[in-house]
């Protein structure tokens, strides 16, 4: 619309056309009544790294040619820190980090914390903020941690920041992560890539690991 077009908004409310009416999406802020849960007994030490839980994860798997290949390690707490080099095919502007890129870090190192947990649990929902730009071949240190878990529903929190682990925010994020038990990937996850996943002995015990019984 021109600025100088007098025409007035649209209408509010469920006369809304549908096309511009906003979405209700849930809060990534835990409720009063979260509770921070004790680390598992299974957690790994302060200090381990996590290790990928998927060889051909596009976000920490050693085998995807172009993913992010993010190294995880587990903090002292319900916490978690982790590093992205960003590469040239991570481009999105010329010579910066694409933008959806720096939320699958932030998606992957959320995701990590589970670990910590012990618990198996997929993204919900993720909320970013942009706070500067990254260039190609910048580290992102981030740091994630539990902001409070209620039933099922896992809330967390991360800043990414360029320059070092003390540099500036460069992305801001908050997730909600829903508790899942290891049959929402057999289930919906293509047969091939699972038979994969369960042929690895190690994987399969990794995914035995994690399962839950929310
Ligand atoms: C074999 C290899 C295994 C590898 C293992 C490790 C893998 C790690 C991978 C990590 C990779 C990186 C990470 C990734 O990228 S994970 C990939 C991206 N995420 C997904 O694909 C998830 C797709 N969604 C679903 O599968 C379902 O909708 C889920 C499982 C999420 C819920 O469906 P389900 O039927 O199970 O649950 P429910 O409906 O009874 O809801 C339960 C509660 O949750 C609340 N809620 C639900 N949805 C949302 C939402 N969207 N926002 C906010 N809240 C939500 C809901 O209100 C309710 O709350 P309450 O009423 O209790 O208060």
């Amino acid at each position: 619309m021109n600025r100088s077009d007098p025409t007035p908004p649209a209408a509010q409310g469920p006369d809304r056309p549908a096309a511009v009416r906003a979405v209700a999406l849930a809060p990534t802020t835990p409720p009063a009544d979260a509770v921070l849960p004790p680390r598992a007994p299974e957690a790994p030490a302060p200090g381990a790294l996590l290790g990928s839980h998927y060889d051909h994860c596009f976000g920490c798997g050693p085998q995807h040619p172009q993913g992010l290949r993010l190294t995880v390690v587990a903090g002292e707490g319900l916490d978690v820190t982790a590093e992205f080099t960003v590469r040239p095919g991570h481009q999105g502007g010329p010579g910066l980090a694409h933008g959806g890129l720096l939320v699958t870090a932030m998606d992957e190192t959320l995701g990590s914390l589970n670990w910590l947990l012990h618990s198996a649990a997929v993204t919900g929902r993720l909320e970013t903020d942009f706070v500067r730009p990254v260039p190609v071949d910048s580290v992102l240190h981030i740091h994630a941690w539990i902001t409070g878990v209620h039933g099922r529903k896992i809330y967390s929190a991360a800043e990414g920041r360029i320059g070092g682990p003390d540099g500036p925010v460069a992305i801001r994020a908050q997730g909600l992560f829903v508790q899942v038990k290891l049959e929402h990937f057999t289930t919906h996850g293509r047969p091939e890539d699972i038979k994969k996943a369960l042929d690895d002995p190690d994987q399969f015990k990794r995914a035995r690991a994690f399962e839950v019984n929310p």
